[in-house]
C-alpha cells in the first residue's frame, strides 16, 4: 500500500492548526496533527522540505520502520519541531492501518481497558468567587475533575486565567508576544486560599487540579505542594521547568501532592529519570509532540513499570485530530489517569469532523475505523493561517521569567 500523496494543510478556524494528510494508492487516506502553537510554520517547513519527499512511494503499512527512518535517519534527533513532524506522519499511518483493517485504532492497540475516559475541564476566574461559579457550572455539566486557576491580587494578567468572563482559554493573540508581569510571592500566598474555598463549597469528592505553568523554582514548588496538601489535589502540574529532571526529586521529598509534568516534552529521554525514580505521578506528553502513537506508547509502557499514569495535554491548540487519537489511546492504555479537555469551538469541529463523544465528564471512543477524525479541506481553505504568539513573562523587576 504505497503512499502516493502527502499534503500539509494549514488552517485557522479561530486558531492555527497544521494537518498532514497522506493518501495511498488504494485510495485510503489518513491524517495526523502537527500543530506546534506559536511555531506552526517551522513544522510546516520541516514537513514540506524534509519529510514529504521521503514519504512518496513508501509502504504505508510500515509504521515502525518509517518512524525509525525519520528519527534516526535525520541524524538530528528530538526537539519539538522534528518530533511534531514525526508525530503527524505516525498518527496518519495508524489512521490508514485502522482503515485498511476496518478497525478503530483502540482495537489495533489491544482493545478497550475501560468504557469511557475521565476528562478534566478548565475553570478560571479573575477572583475566587467567579472561579467558584465556573466550578459550579462545570460540575453541572457532569465533570468529575476540574483544573482551577484564579487571578491573583496584585498581578494584572496571568496566562491560563481567562481575561474575559465566560472565556475558557486565552488564545495566542498577538503577532509579537504580549508581556506579563509575575510575582511568585503574591501567587504562593493566594493559591491555598483558592483551594480552601473550592473544598469548602464543593466537598472532597470532586477531583481538583492546578497548573503552575513552570513558574516556580524547586523549593518554591515544594512549598506550594505542602501548602495545598490539606485540599488533596488530583495533581499539581508543571510546577517547575524540567530540563533538569533532578529538580523533581527535591519537590517529591517535601510533599505528598501528586505531580504531573510533560506537556512540553517530546521524547522518552525528557522524562526517563523522573519516571524511573518515581518523582512524578502523571506524564502529560501528547501524541502530537511526543512522536505519535508509536513513541508515546513506549513512554506509557515504561511509565507503567513505575506507577506513573497518563494525563495527556489536551488544550485547544492541539487539533481534534490529536484529541481523537488520544481518546483511542486513553481507552486502551492500562495506566490511564485522566485526559485534559478544552472543548474546541463549533467552527473548529466543523473543519475536523470526528466521532468521539463527550458524555457526563468523560469521552466515549467512536467505532469508525482509524482514529475517527477527518479534515474538510474546503472548509479548512476558507480559514487561512494567521500569525499569533504566546505571551512572555517577566518578574516585577523586568527579569525574563519562565511561564
Ligand atoms: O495545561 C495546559 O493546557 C497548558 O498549559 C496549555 O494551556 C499550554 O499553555 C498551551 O498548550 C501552550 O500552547
Ligand atoms: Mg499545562
Amino acid at each position: 500500500m504505497k503512499i502516493i500523496d502527502a499534503r500539509v494543510i494549514v488552517t485557522c478556524p479561530g486558531r492555527n492548526f497544521v494537518t498532514l494528510k497522506l493518501v495511498t494508492e488504494s485510495g485510503i487516506h489518513g491524517i495526523g496533527d502537527a500543530t506546534l502553537n506559536g511555531r506552526e510554520m517551522a513544522v510546516v517547513a520541516y514537513l514540506q522540505e524534509h519529510v514529504v519527499p521521503a514519504l512518496i512511494g513508501r509502504d504505508a503499512s510500515r509504521i515502525e520502520d518509517t518512524w525509525q527512518y525519520l528519527y534516526r535517519g535525520a541524524y538530528w534527533r528530538r526537539g519539538p519541531v522534528t518530533m511534531s513532524a514525526i508525530s503527524a506522519v505516525d498518527m496518519a499511518l495508524w489512521d490508514i492501518k485502522g482503515k485498511a483493517a476496518n478497525l478503530p485504532l483502540y482495537q489495533l492497540l489491544g482493545g478497550k481497558s475501560r468504557e469511557r475516559v475521565m476528562t478534566y475541564a478548565h475553570c478560571t476566574g479573575k477572583e475566587i468567587d467567579s472561579c467558584l461559579e465556573e466550578v459550579a457550572r462545570h460540575v453541572e455539566l457532569g465533570y468529575k475533575a476540574v483544573r482551577v486557576q484564579a487571578g491573583v491580587p496584585g498581578i494584572d494578567t496571568i496566562y491560563g486565567v481567562a481575561k474575559r468572563e465566560g472565556e475558557r482559554y486565552e488564545p495566542a493573540d498577538a503577532e509579537l508576544p504580549a508581556e506579563h508581569v509575575w510575582s511568585t510571592e503574591k501567587y504562593l500566598n493566594h493559591v491555598p486560599k483558592l483551594f480552601a474555598a473550592v473544598r469548602e463549597h464543593f466537598g472532597h469528592e470532586l477531583h481538583l487540579l492546578h497548573d503552575v505553568h513552570h513558574r516556580l523554582t524547586p523549593i518554591e514548588a515544594a512549598r506550594l505542594g505542602k501548602a495545598v496538601e490539606p485540599y488533596h489535589l488530583f495533581w499539581l502540574e508543571d510546577c517547575v521547568p524540567a530540563e533538569n529532571q533532578e529538580s523533581l526529586r527535591l519537590i517529591r521529598e517535601h510533599t505528598t501532592t501528586p505531580l504531573a509534568i510533560g506537556e512540553v516534552f517530546n521524547s522518552i529521554h525528557d522524562c526517563r529519570e523522573m519516571i524511573q525514580n518515581q518523582w512524578i505521578d502523571y506524564i502529560r506528553t501528547p501524541l502530537t509532540h511526543g512522536g505519535g502513537i508509536t513513541h508515546v506508547r513506549r513512554i506509557a509502557d515504561f511509565a507503567s513499570l513505575y506507577h506513573v499514569r497518563t494525563g495527556f495535554h489536551g488544550p485547544t491548540d492541539l487539533s481534534p485530530v490529536c484529541l481523537g487519537a488520544a481518546v483511542h489511546f486513553d481507552t486502551w492504555v492500562p495506566n490511564f489517569g485522566i485526559q485534559e479537555h478544552m472543548p474546541h469551538d463549533p467552527l473548529t469541529d466543523s473543519v475536523f469532523p470526528h466521532d468521539y463523544r463527550f458524555e457526563a465528564g468523560h469521552f466515549v471512543v467512536g467505532e469508525a475505523p482509524g482514529h475517527g477524525v477527518d479534515i474538510d479541506e474546503d472548509a479548512a481553505a476558507r480559514h487561512p493561517y494567521k500569525p499569533a504568539s504566546l505571551p512572555v513573562n517577566r518578574l516585577e523587576d523586568g527579569t525574563l521569567w519562565h511561564w
